[in-house]
């Protein structure tokens, strides 16, 4: 490898932002765009190494997501469509913070350290979303990539979950699908569309649905797909980016799961789904308003137990035995988890908070569905199941047959808005269900979610899948009494609280049998923790 390039850009161009230090966290690097310009030039240096390290594509996503227009940020995607593999990450935080001068050197300590072949050929797949700092900082990685002699694969503003299928196609030679931003529209379009069938006629479900775009990437990709679906589904766009509406700005999924209201932009039509989507589409909230204008939120527990128990049912048609399970975090609903447990008799695992812990669970099983409540999630398929169901369908299985048209539509590859959309759609069809029957298959316990500021986070250990504290000694035992208390002990009470992995707070969540306990229940914890974790500011009440 020929470092002058690197030297020179560095020293011209992509001076260090001497004030700043970033950490590679759980959503890659992400805060304001405007420090990030030599962070997104160093992550085009770094993916040329992972490139070069795993001899296969390597994606680069521009974007921070359901974050503020101004910031944005930047994650590295593995050759398999993953997040980049955690030891990685470290690296990515020593390069993003060398100086200057010590760039060469800390690229040549990866090299070596690695035992990386520096004449591999390294191709790096970018794409990014719609934010007005995208291009700049798209400029700065496509300038990293080259000036250590790597390739560029251009996807153009994409939503989050194309990239992930461009990089996956592009490894496997386009088995997965056709590796273009085209290809990707194609290929959920058809297999939207040959799951609708002949169909019968539906009392209840109606193909009308209102689509919050969050006025970012996946309003316009919705824009490219919504007339190839325009046979089955008649999808009416707002916050599509077009007009002056401002990126997850009161809209989008973030908005309407974390303040559980009715987005902005869109008209409030009693008993019309909306589907909002976050600014990278990769996360999907539905939601609705009852005749009483009362607002109803259909969140990623309530997508997933739809999808699993969909899912077995079709299993269960097609006498095909495969083993089927649902990956939730500790956010999630108790009462999906004794729905898809107790009632539907899928079993659950609990994961901790992050897609790359989810999706490693999800392995474990034929079919693993995973989804954060936050609705981001999807369904992976194990090769040995993928190959069973073909089998049965090529043997004239009609059911198993289906279940392809499913495989299809599902973007395995990551959490993917549209996707999940569009089999929510299928499903809610073939059950003839409307929202309100959806949302009547069981009832969300009243919960609450709210940030507690403490000096440093990192004084606040967990276990068992982030549920109970293990540091500082007095705080678990603490919240375990007063869930013991009269007050909730038969509430159905649950509380927890963890350091957040991209912001500095800690997380309080509870969840009980009413929304004043549950409210209740979160204050004495956030309490707790402000006592036992070093609190600042104001005491929670
Ligand atoms: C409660 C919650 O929604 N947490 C989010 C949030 O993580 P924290 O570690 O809680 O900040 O951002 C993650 C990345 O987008 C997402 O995976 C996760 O679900
Ligand atoms: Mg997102």
């Amino acid at each position: 490898m020929d470092f002058q390039s690197l030297e020179k850009l560095t020293a011209e161009k992509y001076k260090k932002h001497a004030s700043r230090t970033f950490n590679y966290g759980t959503a890659g690097f992400r805060t304001k765009a405007d420090d990030l310009e030599t962070v997104l030039f160093r992550m085009g240096v770094l993916a040329v190494v992972r490139s070069k390290a795993m001899k296969a594509h390597i994606g680069m996503m521009i974007t921070a997501s359901h974050n503020p227009a101004c910031d944005n940020g930047v994650k590295i995607v593995d050759p398999r469509g993953e997040m980049m593999a955690v030891a990685w990450e470290e690296h990515a935080t020593v390069l993003a913070n060398a100086e200057d001068l010590q760039l060469v050197a800390a690229v040549q300590q990866l090299l070596q350290q690695e035992n990386i072949n520096q004449q591999q050929p390294a191709i790096v797949v970018v794409g990014r979303d719609t934010r007005p700092s995208s291009d700049v900082l798209h400029a700065a990685a496509v300038a990293g990539v080259r000036a250590v002699g790597g390739q560029v694969v251009e996807c153009g503003v994409v939503t989050t979950p194309i990239l992930h299928y461009r990089v996956v196609c592009a490894n496997d030679g386009g088995s997965y699908g056709t590796p273009t931003n085209e290809g990707y529209s194609k290929k959920l379009a058809d297999a939207f569309l040959k799951l609708q069938g002949t169909g019968g006629s539906q009392s209840r479900y109606s193909s009308g649905l209102q689509f919050d775009g969050a006025n970012g990437v996946g309003g316009c990709q919705m824009s490219i797909m919504a007339p190839s679906l325009a046979a089955a589904l008649t999808i009416t766009q707002y916050n599509d980016g077009k007009g002056d509406g401002v990126l997850n700005y009161k809209c989008g999924a973030d908005h309407v799961k974390t303040t559980q209201s009715w987005p902005g932009g869109v008209p409030a039509t009693a008993g019309t789904r909306c589907v909002s989507v976050d600014g990278d589409a990769d996360r999907v909230i539905y939601s609705f308003l009852d005749s009483n204008g009362a607002f109803h939120l259909l969140d990623g527990d309530r997508i997933a137990t739809l999808i699993a128990g969909y899912l077995k049912q079709l299993l269960t048609r097609a006498q095909v035995s495969l083993k089927l399970g649902l990956i939730q975090t500790a956010y999630a609903n108790g009462a999906s988890t004794q729905y898809i447990n107790g009632t539907l008799g899928v079993p659950v695992g609990c994961a901790k908070t992050g897609v790359k812990f989810l999706h490693h669970m999800a392995l474990d099983y034929d079919i693993g569905v995973y989804f954060e409540a936050n609705g981001h999630g999807t369904v992976l398929f194990s090769d040995a199941a993928k190959k069973s169901i073909r089998e049965a369908a090529a043997a004239g299985n009609s059911v198993a047959e289906r279940l392809c048209s499913v495989i299809d539509v599902i973007n395995e590859t990551v959490g993917d808005a549209i996707s999940d959309m569009l089999l929510v759609e299928v499903i809610l069809k073939e059950q003839d269900w409307s929202v309100e029957d959806w949302n009547k298959q069981y009832t969300d316990l009243p919960n609450r979610l709210v940030k507690v500021l403490v000096a440093d986070r990192s004084v606040i250990s967990t276990t068992n899948a982030e549920r109970s504290c293990v540091t500082p000694a007095a705080l678990q035992p603490a919240i375990d009494n007063l869930l013991r208390s009269t007050e909730f002990a038969t509430a159905n009470a649950r509380a927890f609280c963890r350091p957040s992995g991209t912001e500095d707070v800690v997380r309080v969540y509870a969840e009980a049998s009413t929304r004043e306990l549950a409210d209740s229940l979160s204050t004495k914890v956030s309490q707790l923790v402000f006592d036992h974790a070093g609190g600042v500011g104001a005491r929670p009440k």
